[in-house]
Formats: C-alpha cells, structure tokens, sequence
C-alpha cells in the first residue's frame, strides 16, 4: 500500500511520502499528516520484545513509506544511522525510582534527541534526492540542539546545501560550538539577532514565498517534515514494550517545546501501543500547559531559562493535534492559524478541548523547580541529568497518577550540552564526550544577520547551489 499525505489545512495537494519527506511545509502555511492512521496489531508490538531497535525502527516506519523505498533500501538505511549510536540499545531506559524512569535518547553524534530522526532523515533524504536527480537547500531553525543535529548529519551530503538559524546569544556554548566549528562546504551558521520564534516564522515565510521556495529548491529538517516526527515514534514502542507493553499500560513525560516529540507519542498511541497519558511538560515558557488547561492558546513574550532549546511560544506541530483534535476539519484549523497570526492567540471549543485532555496532561517547572531537581536526583538516585529532562523530572514528580502504571520520562539531551545549569544546580561538572570535546577547541564560523526576511533570503540565495547541475 502507498501512503498518501494530507495538509492540515486542507488546500495543498494530497502527496506521497516522498513528496513529503523533500516538501517540509505544504504549501498552504499547514503541516503534512497520512491521510490515515496504520495500526500495529498487539502481536507486533508484543513481537518487538527483544528485537533490536533498527528491527523495531522498520516495523514502525514502514507503513508510512510504502514502495517509496526498496525494504531493502529503507532497512539499510535504518541499520547504518542507528549504527551510529554510542549505545547499543540505543535509547536505553533507566530506572530512577519506583516505577519512573528515564529514556535516554542522546547517545547520538550530538548528545540529543534529535539525532535519532535526523541521522535517518539525513539518509533518506540523500537517497530521494538521488533518486529524482535533484539537489536541496536545507533551511532550518534551531533553538540549539536541532541545528547541530542537522549540520552533523547533512554535512557529507553532496547534493545538500545547509543553512541553520539560530537566535544569537541564547544557545548553550557546546550547542553553538557544534554548529560552528563545522568546517564543511555546504554548511551555514548563522545568529539571528533574535530569539527562536523569530528564526522559526523566518524559515517558515521562506517556504510561504513560493517563487523562492521552489527557486532554491528548499527542504525542511525540523519537525514541520513529517518524516521527523516519523522517526521518533519508534522509542515510544521500544521503551513501552520493554517494560511490558502491550500487556501493560505506560505513560510518558515528554519535555516540550515545539511539540513534535510528544506528538510522536500520540502517533504512537493512535497506531494501538497502550500509552495511558501523554504528559506535556514545559519551562516558563508555558503556553502549552495554559493551552492544555484554559483552551486559550495565547503567545506572550519568550523568557530565556536554563533549558533554552524549549524556550518557544508557537509550537510548530501543535496543528497537527489541533488538527485531529477538531476532527480534521481543516477549515477549523485555518480559522485558528489565523487568529493566531493575526491576534497571537485563537480558544478552542470544549469538544476539541475535551478530545486533547482525554490523552494529555501538562504541566510547567520555573527554573528553581528545575535546578531542585537536578540537585535532588542527584543526590536521591546518583542520576545527573540535563535541565531539559530536569523539567520533565520535576513535573512528573508532582503530578498525580496510578502508581502501578510505568512512568518514562523522556531524557532528551546529555548534561554535558549545559554544564554552566548542571553546575549552578548540582555542583557536578558533566565532562563532554571523548567524540565531541573537540569542537571546544576548533574555530568558529558564523554569520549573523538581523532578523529581516529579505536579508536572510539573500543570504540563503547567495549560499544555496541548488541551481548547480547535479553529480
Ligand atoms: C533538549 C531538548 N529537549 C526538549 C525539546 C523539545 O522537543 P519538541 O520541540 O519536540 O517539543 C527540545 C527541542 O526541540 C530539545 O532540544
Ligand atoms: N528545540 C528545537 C527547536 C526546533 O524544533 P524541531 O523539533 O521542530 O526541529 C531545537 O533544539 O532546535
């Protein structure tokens, strides 16, 4: 069966996973859903017990690629990004106390959570654009970890230009140094004087802009492209499996930003894993958890906190829940998109309301909360974690719940990507891996640029080869 692609707002075309995977944004301003739902038998997924995580990978993706890949082709794909992990589960579970634990999921080349769909994304993309005898320019938006993530993983492909946005002063000093010190060709870093939502609206009104969109051939490597969210999916399966699903339910604690990790964990329910609740767990930057409470999704300013890569206020792929939610009805969706563009906020009637609530809770840690629960962790289970997952931690600790039913917080970075946090909070000092120390010593190339669309254009136009023949 082929899978097809609808936009949540309903005016661009249906597409197949290909078009998908180079399109990123459809071109109505919305963002790419399957037109329906594959569901995992409980065989299957009781099957994964014991697989190794590539095998889980295929089982997981494959309904949503069709024949757009050889099996072949998309099982060695699998085979070599995971190959890259420097633990051989993967995304390991550890156990923290009774019934609550962390799913590490930054033993990636750049200590992330990113790496594990980026480092697939890159090779399926690369085998596209091959495929099609095309060229891409990647932009992107980072608010520190998906940028060094992309950069790492694209920076060998040759029909592949790479341009990564980033808000100026507001990355941790490793997630900027992982982005520039890449010495690579077709590799760009550049501050925006800005903060991440300014960077996001930047790459999204670049692919509104049809005429440069399709000039310079652009591609999408944040969770806007389908194939992002795709391929984090799959740790929801490995993880609830081992711990006993799909016999047993589980719950997650996801920490949130843009949305797209805890959505991954819907799509992973709505395929048939038994995940009791999704918890969206934020920093000050709440407006997830007023939304999820009130209805009201209303921007207010950015705050910078010692989590920075959840510092967001419109969280890309909060439409693709909305989206369901109103019973994919894209008419609905447009209606608040706009309001949203235009007023900063839109309120959602009590059905759809109702239908988030009934999967989500939420919940938010100011930066005391958060820094406590890194020094208590520490010292109560020896666990040192990053203030990102610290979030999570501190949120799950306070939230009531059936104590018999696994709690799995997601770890999405490694401490040592925000040593100045972990050492304020704990006064340990989280040495950086043997593989990434380095970059501490390279040179530095960035550019930075203001936060204009026309100088950020031009800037991408003058970097992107996309008109070049390709190899
Ligand atoms: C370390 C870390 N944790 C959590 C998040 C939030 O994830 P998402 O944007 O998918 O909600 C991010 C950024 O995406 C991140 O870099
Ligand atoms: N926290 C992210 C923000 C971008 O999110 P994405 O999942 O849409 O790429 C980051 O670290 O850049």
């Amino acid at each position: 069966m082929n899978p097809s692609y609808v936009s949540t707002r309903g005016e661009a075309p249906e597409l197949g996973f290909l078009d998908v995977l180079l399109a990123g944004l459809a071109r109505d301003g919305g963002l790419y859903v399957p037109s329906e739902w594959p569901h995992l038998s409980a065989e299957t997924i009781e099957s994964f017990a014991g697989a190794p995580y590539a095998a889980v990978a295929e089982a997981v993706i494959s309904p949503f690629v069709g024949d757009a890949f050889a099996p072949a082709d998309l099982r060695s794909m699998i085979d070599e990004a995971y190959a890259n992990f420097r633990h051989p589960a993967v995304a390991p579970l550890v156990q923290t106390g009774t019934n609550s634990f962390v799913l590490e999921l930054f033993h990636g080349p750049t200590l992330a959570f990113k790496d594990v769909a980026m480092q697939l994304l890159a090779r399926m993309m690369d085998r596209a654009l091959m495929l099609r005898g095309e060229r891409a320019t990647i932009v992107g938006a980072t608010s520190g970890d998906t940028g060094g993530a992309a950069i790492e993983a694209f920076r060998t492909c040759e029909r592949v230009d790479v341009i990564i946005l980033f808000p100026h002063g507001r990355v941790s000093d490793v997630q900027r140094r992982q982005m520039t010190t890449v010495d690579a060709p077709n590799v760009h870093a550049v501050a925006v004087e800005g903060n991440f939502d300014d960077c996001q609206a930047l790459v999204k009104a670049m692919f509104n802009d049809h005429r440069f969109r399709d000039g310079q051939k652009l591609a999408a490597v944040n969770s806007i492209n389908w194939a992002r969210i795709l391929a984090q999916v799959v740790y929801y399966f490995t993880s609830a499996v081992a711990l006993g699903a799909p016999h047993r339910p589980v719950s997650f604690v996801v920490p949130t930003g843009n949305f797209g990790d805890v959505f991954a964990g819907w799509v992973a329910k709505r395929m048939g894993l038994p995940i009791e609740r999704l918890v969206v767990a934020t920093n000050s930057n709440d407006i997830l958890a007023r939304t999820i409470e009130t209805g009201r999704c209303e921007v207010k300013g950015v705050h910078p906190t010692t989590s920075p890569s959840m510092d967001i206020q419109v969280s890309s792929n909060f439409e693709r829940l909305v989206f369901e939610a109103e019973g994919r009805d894209p008419a609905a969706v447009r209606r608040h998109m706009a309001s949203l563009g235009q007023a900063g906020a839109f309120t959602l009637g009590n059905t759809p309301l109702a239908a988030i609530r009934g999967e989500f809770d939420a919940g938010r840690a100011n930066e005391t909360e958060t820094s406590e629960t890194m020094r208590r962790l520490l010292r109560e289970s020896g666990y040192l974690s990053d203030p990102h997952t610290a979030v999570a931690l501190s949120v799950s600790q306070r939230l009531a719940g059936d104590p018999e039913v696994p709690r799995v917080v997601l770890g999405t970075a490694h401490p040592a990507k925000f040593p100045d946090a972990v050492i304020a909070a704990t006064g340990e000092h989280p040495d950086l891996p043997e593989h990434v120390a380095h970059i501490m010593q390279g040179a530095e190339r960035m550019t930075v640029l203001p936060n204009d669309l026309v100088t950020i254009q031009a800037f991408v136009a003058e970097k992107s080869r996309a008109s070049l023949e390709v190899v």
